[in-house]
């Protein structure tokens, strides 16, 4: 069993269900200086164009850090306690774990035991991904169950979690 993170949020959402803009109105509202890490990868114009758009409307207040695949060292390096950071997204993450062959378990793993020793104010955002049909092929089921068992761990140590469908946060714990 983990121990639980001191200030960990963990926002979880559908594609356009507005979980994003959630996440980012609770790390406004801390009052701490604001860090975001994206985990996306932009993979053609349509990325790039979505991209810049989420960072003109994050406005200048926020420091951006790319990394797709070192989670864990990031947020290493930009701990401290007077900010928030706000990771976007885990589904993402795990996307980019598996295309570099990564032992998806343990980043996992290594990612759950990091949260509660790291000072910053943390509001970790993921795509609820396991509510459709079984998928027809064998790397998207086994995405599927990486993304389901990863968010079981991180809302076992998340102080608060949320579920956003449709703009609107349910909120599951805390
Ligand atoms: N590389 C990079 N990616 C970013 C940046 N800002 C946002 N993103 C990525 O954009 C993704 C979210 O964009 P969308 O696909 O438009 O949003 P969504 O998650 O489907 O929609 P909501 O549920 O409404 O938030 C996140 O997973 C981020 O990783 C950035 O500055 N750099």
């Amino acid at each position: 069993m983990s121990a639980a993170a001191d200030h960990c949020v963990f926002v979880l959402g559908g594609a356009r269900s507005g979980k994003s803009r959630h996440a980012e109105s609770l790390a406004e509202a801390s009052g701490l200086e604001r860090h975001y890490v994206a985990t996306g990868r932009a993979f053609d114009d349509e990325m790039r164009e979505r991209i810049a758009l989420h960072r003109e409307s994050r406005g200048g207040l926020w420091a951006t850090h790319e990394e797709p695949v070192d989670l864990v060292g990031v947020l290493g390096r930009i701990d401290a306690p007077d900010r928030v950071v706000l990771v976007d997204c885990l589904t993402l993450w795990v996307t980019n774990l598996m295309l570099d062959e990564r032992d998806v378990a343990a980043e996992s793993a290594r990612l759950v035991s990091v949260l509660p020793t790291l000072r910053a104010r943390l509001v970790l955002v993921s795509n609820e991904v396991g509510l459709g049909i079984v998928p027809e092929n064998r790397m998207a089921r086994e995405f599927r169950d990486h993304a389901g068992r990863l968010h079981q761990m991180v809302a076992a140590v998340a102080t608060e979690v949320y579920f956003v469908a449709a703009g609107l946060p349910l909120k599951m714990k805390g």
